[in-house]
């Protein structure tokens, strides 16, 4: 059986690889520190991420396969990550709000056996219902939206907002499920025979 390592502080993604392959992965949270890289459009900025952690975390084992992601809401050609203040969180809501707009995120699988790295974007469509600026407030109170890309969670309350989606349902969650699935079985992973402890 394979070592998997999920580089990824986020309870989020563990919960959504543990709903493909059950409980038998580490968590290793890497030390990457994303910062901007001009030139570079958003979509190599999320797969750059990705990339970073993956490595960052590589360095600390010498066999399996290391998992990572960056997720962020991509709305007229510019990122929005996660927000740093609920001052920021409300802003990013009124600028959504009865919007369309991405939510791309960025997806590496690193095998430390082979030596190969395979990095992937994953894009959903959210469509969001046009919001008040009182339901904003209330729902920023909630403190929900703070630690999430674009300030809200389509798996939270956020759901309220989201009228409809085109895409990976678990893309918007943080970790495109059906592409890493297909990754990690291509990798020699079994989904649906054991790999359980
Ligand atoms: C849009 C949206 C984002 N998010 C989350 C997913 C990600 O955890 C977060 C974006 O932040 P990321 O920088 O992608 O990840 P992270 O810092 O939470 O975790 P790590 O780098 O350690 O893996 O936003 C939701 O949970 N629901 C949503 O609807």
């Amino acid at each position: 059986m394979r070592q998997i390592i999920l580089a990824s502080a986020s309870p989020r993604r563990q919960e959504l690889l543990k709903q493909l392959i059950g409980d038998n992965f580490r968590v290793y949270s890497s030390s990457y520190m994303e910062s901007t890289y001009p030139g570079l459009l958003p979509e190599e900025l999320v797969l750059r991420h990705s990339t970073g952690k993956a490595r960052d975390v590589a360095k600390h084992f010498n066999s399996g396969l290391v998992i990572s992601a960056d997720t962020s809401v991509l709305f007229n050609g510019e990122l929005m990550g996660k927000p740093k203040s609920s001052e920021e969180a409300e802003k990013m809501l009124k600028l959504l709000s009865g919007q369309r707009f991405l939510v791309i995120t960025g997806l590496t699988v690193l095998d430390l056996d082979s030596g190969t790295e395979i990095n992937e974007l994953e894009s959903t469509t959210v469509w969001m219902d046009e919001i008040s600026n009182e339901q904003i407030s209330a729902y920023v109170r909630t403190g929900e939206p703070l630690d999430k890309a674009g300030a809200f969670a389509v798996q939270g309350k956020g759901a309220a907002f989201v009228k409809r989606i085109e895409g990976d349902f678990f893309n918007v969650v943080g970790l495109p499920l059906f592409r890493l699935g297909k990754i990690l079985q291509k990798a020699g992973v079994s989904i649906f025979e054991g790999n359980l402890p």
